[in-house]
């Protein structure tokens, strides 16, 4: 087992408020295992995730990472967020490189490394390319390949799909189940997306707000790789609607006018079932 979160809960103090965003989280992520946070929005899935790479401090509670207590962040849990955090003054191979550069990896060994990756993510032909001159879904790629280039374990993503269109989202979806199968990384993988969440997870666990909590988890064992059209994917995606349903609705009132009333294209949006950006 690689990631154990142990009771963790977790409160910001504003100058008006205590929120309480976590409330005695407990999650065992083994090792190699491809696992989705869904939720709906504010139920504290980045919060979650910001803890476990270490870049957040719980208020009590722990999480282990391999037999060591996380402390702040380290080289074995590596994170992805929505928007690629690259250096527009370094060409691709040189923000892939970056990382390595950082961590004292010698030249040619970098350079072996970020070519292997970003054959990986089939981008070897834009290596030379600056940063603007990438589409969305590409920039996304070369924030993968560096990711991939660090040899963590555990990769955490925070929605990192989330700002791109479906068809470049489909296409990465499919892109990272195939880079997971070869790689066996420990995904952690945040979103709001239930068929993002059952094409991708090996495991999606499901939380409530107001504090967040585990509401339920899904073990899904369908064979890899997995296609968006698959229909045993798209009954498991409707049951798992179901239990967001109730925690999008729960938000909505509470962020709401008071006569606000749940309409089915609200709740349950017919393109990409992105389950709380509508609110
Ligand atoms: N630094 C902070 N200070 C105060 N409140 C915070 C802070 N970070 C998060 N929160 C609050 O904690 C709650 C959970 O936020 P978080 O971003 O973790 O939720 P989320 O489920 O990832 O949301 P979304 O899906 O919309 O990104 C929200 O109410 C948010 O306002």
């Amino acid at each position: 087992m690689s990631v154990v979160v142990e009771n963790i809960s977790k409160s910001f103090i504003t100058k008006n408020d205590t929120i309480n965003t976590l409330s005695n989280i407990n999650i065992e992520f083994h090792k190699g295992e491809f696992v989705c946070i869904l939720g709906p929005s504010g139920c504290g899935k980045s919060t979650l995730l910001n803890i476990i790479a270490g870049l957040e401090k719980e208020t009590s509670g722990r999480v282990i990472c391999n037999g060591k207590e996380v402390k702040g962040a380290g080289p074995d849990r590596v994170v992805m967020f929505q928007e690629p955090a690259l250096f527009p003054w370094l060409k691709v191979i040189d923000n892939v490189e970056f990382g390595m550069k950082l961590a004292g990896i010698p030249k040619d060994e970098r350079r072996e490394k970020a070519m292997k990756y970003l054959k990986m993510v089939h981008l070897t032909r834009f290596q030379n390319c600056y940063i603007h001159e990438l589409s969305g879904g590409m920039r996304q790629r070369v924030a993968l390949a560096r990711a991939l280039t660090l040899d963590s374990d555990i990769l955490l993503m925070d929605e990192p799909f989330a700002a791109l269109d479906s068809q470049t989202k489909n296409i990465l979806q499919l892109e990272l189940q195939q880079i997971w199968l070869e790689t066996k990384k420990n995904i952690i993988f945040v979103t709001h997306n239930v068929e993002e969440a059952v094409l991708l997870a090996d495991r999606v666990i499901v939380m409530s707000a107001n504090p967040g909590t585990i509401k339920k988890e899904f073990h899904i064992q369908l064979a890899r790789p997995r296609q968006p059209e698959n229909i045993d994917l798209a009954y498991l995606a409707a049951d798992i609607m179901k239990e967001l349903k109730e925690e999008v609705e729960k938000v909505a009132k509470a962020e709401f006018d008071t006569n606000w009333t749940s309409k089915k294209d609200l709740i349950l949006p017919d393109s990409d079932s992105d389950m709380g950006t509508g609110i």
